[in-house]
């Protein structure tokens, strides 16, 4: 359960006072996350998702409002912040960031069909290209410095051949080149969990808060590394992989200098988040769940895309 701040109808009353988006009616948490606290907010208007961030400064999250605003004003299925009286999105709530943005359709679906496969791909891509006049620029929070410092944590909890394996990833990754790959807005954490579906039709990108300016064909193997692979093996699922890279390259089709950095690309997607897992196996913080993001799977991934390069 994700409710780490408690809020009661009264103070969401209130709180909803400058806004204008009818009476309240319910205030229902939501269970599923892990980072922040969400409820479903239900007025007289309209359905509504409250995020009181638990981690992120105020300072930091400017950026996503804008990116989430700008996404939803080019046709974009994603969260729309809602504003208040003052055209003010981001408030607060018990002291901390709170955003109340638009409800999704759908639920998030974990054995994705070949049709959700395609929405996905599709949408992924039109979202690379409406970020071309969004013009401001965020870090990768899980970029080349963030490797190496996660890196040296774990390092030393692994076994010989991981050590190798990873040192070795390491390595090949600090030792490329990307700048002539096309730029731009990423999504960076693209996993199931992060979208939703309403049947086949697709409600929605959601957790907008690793998005980043990045190379853009890396979004997509962070995409395929999750959509796409056998859960046993870590290898790709050939029909799912071609029905999600045809469909995104129907909206924007890869330059060759993606095509030839695509099987690097896939390496480094596998490499991040095997260590964000590694990262919190081995530092676990006391009450959050870990047991369901396995590392090993995407060791498996990083050693199958090992073999494409
Ligand atoms: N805009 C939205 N519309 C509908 N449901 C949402 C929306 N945002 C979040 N949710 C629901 O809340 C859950 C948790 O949201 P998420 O962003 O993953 O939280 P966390 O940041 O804590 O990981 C999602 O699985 C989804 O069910
Ligand atoms: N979707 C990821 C988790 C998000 O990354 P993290 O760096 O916040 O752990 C996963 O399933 O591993």
């Amino acid at each position: 359960m994700s409710v780490f701040t408690t809020l009661s109808l009264d103070e969401v009353r209130q709180w909803l006072a400058p806004f204008n988006v009818g009476e309240l009616h319910t205030l229902r948490g939501i269970a599923a996350g892990i980072t922040n606290t969400n409820y479903f907010v239900e007025t007289s208007q309209a359905r509504f998702v409250l995020t009181v961030f638990e981690k992120n400064d105020f300072d930091e999250l400017p950026y996503f409002v804008r990116l989430m605003t700008h996404l939803s004003h080019h046709g974009i299925l994603c969260p729309t912040p809602i504003v208040d009286a003052a055209g003010i999105a981001l408030q607060r709530i018990h002291g901390k960031p709170a955003l109340m943005v638009s409800c999704l359709k759908g639920t998030d679906v974990s054995q994705p069909n070949l049709t959700q496969i395609e929405a996905v791909a599709q949408t992924l891509a039109r979202m690379h290209v409406a970020s071309a006049d969004f013009h401001e620029q965020s870090h990768n929070q899980r970029g080349q410095g963030w490797r190496v410092m996660t890196a040296q944590q774990v390092m030393p909890k692994l076994a010989p051949v991981q050590q190798h394996l990873l040192q070795e990833e390491l390595d090949f990754q600090h030792g490329l080149d990307l700048s002539g790959l096309p730029h731009g807005v990423i999504h960076g954490d693209l996993f199931r969990d992060n979208v939703l579906f309403d049947g086949d039709a697709l409600g929605g990108f959601i957790d907008f808060y690793y998005a980043c300016h990045d190379v853009l064909a890396y979004d997509v193997a962070i995409a395929v590394n999750e959509w796409c692979v056998d859960a046993a093996t870590g290898m790709f699922v050939d029909d799912k992989l071609a029905t999600f890279m045809n469909a995104y390259q129907s909206v924007r089709p890869f330059t060759a200098v993606e095509k030839s950095a695509w099987p690097a690309l896939l390496r480094r997607a596998a490499l991040r988040f095997w260590l964000s897992r590694l990262y919190d196996f081995y530092y676990p913080v006391a009450g959050e769940l870990t047991h369901a993001k396995d590392p090993a799977h995407f060791e498996r991934v990083l050693l199958n895309r090992k073999v494409l390069t």
